[in-house]
């Protein structure tokens, strides 16, 4: 039976090549059928996996200019059930979609917050007059182009493609390696791979509370790749961490270092362990 997976819609996103690409890792890996559903946020996508409308949602997580999707962080440790079965890191490539004939005649330019973020110097330079407005996805921005051309739009060139629509500026991304890494997110359990998430609270707001789960991990020889932190919303200036270690779930090491993590920790969620995989750079067909 083909398996549902959840994606940010529109047609065309960044998300949706993302689970085009995983779609065909699980054909390659195990004959595994899927069908794509678009949802019109994250949220929603990640929501439907914990409603059991969609088996996976493949969501945002971090890009390597903007840095990390807040909904995506916050919403998996509300829902404390979802876990990460594997990673996938997307080269992105932004573009100008318009019908304007030069970029000085856009009068407004829609787009996900995180393309506004990764083009904002292009911006700046070439559209400095443009009032820059947030969409839910690239491809909702789309909806806003008028054929008058003093709107425009940023997405990818698959997604002009796809709805037919005038490329005026390609590449206007301000990093060339401009990369995000999305998570594909189920509720079964998650124990193998090279990269283990999880977050946690303080029991208590003092020098060197999070010191101490950071020396477990240093005296673990546990590297990380990531620490971010993110508000509890209980209180201002009250914190969750997020980590991503170099370890996996299912080796007795790391079961230990959770244990004594735990004594430091007031609460702490484990998001699985994963592997990742890299998307090349093309145009999905
Ligand atoms: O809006 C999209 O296309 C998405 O999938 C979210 C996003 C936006 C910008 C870069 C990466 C992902």
């Amino acid at each position: 039976m083909a398996v549902k997976i959840a994606h940010l819609g529109p047609r065309g996103t960044f998300s949706e090549q993302a689970a085009l690409a995983f779609q065909t890792w699980l054909q390659n890996h195990g004959g595994q059928e899927s069908t794509l559903i678009a949802y019109p946020s994250i949220l929603q996508a990640i929501q439907a996996v914990a409603d059991e409308a969609v088996s996976l949602a493949i969501v945002p997580v971090e890009n390597s200019i903007e840095g990390s999707v807040a909904v995506t962080l916050d919403t998996l440790w509300q829902l404390e059930s979802l876990q990460i079965q594997q990673a996938l890191v997307l080269p992105i490539r932004h573009n100008l979609i318009t019908y304007a004939s030069q970029p000085q005649a856009i009068e407004t330019i829609y787009s996900h917050p995180q393309a506004l973020g990764q083009c904002q110097q292009w911006l700046t330079q070439h559209c400095p007059q443009a009032t820059l407005v947030p969409t839910r996805s690239t491809t909702e921005s789309l909806q806003h182009l008028a054929d008058h051309g003093t709107t425009a739009a940023i997405a990818s060139t698959w997604a002009a493609q796809l709805y037919n629509l005038p490329v005026l500026a390609h590449t206007i991304n301000d990093q060339p390696d401009n990369c995000t890494k999305f998570w594909v997110l189920s509720s079964q359990t998650a124990t193998q791979g090279t990269h283990t998430s999880l977050a946690f609270s303080l029991p208590i707001n003092a020098p060197g509370a999070l010191l101490k789960p950071l020396e477990i991990l240093a005296r673990a020889q546990i590297n990380l790749s990531r620490i971010e932190s993110r508000p509890t919303k209980r209180s201002l200036g009250e914190y969750l961490f997020f980590l991503d270690l170099e370890a996996s779930l299912d080796a007795a090491h790391t079961q230990d270092t959770l244990s004594a993590l735990a004594t430091c920790t007031e609460q702490i969620k484990l998001f699985g362990s994963y592997n990742t995989i890299a998307v090349p750079a093309q145009t999905p067909v």
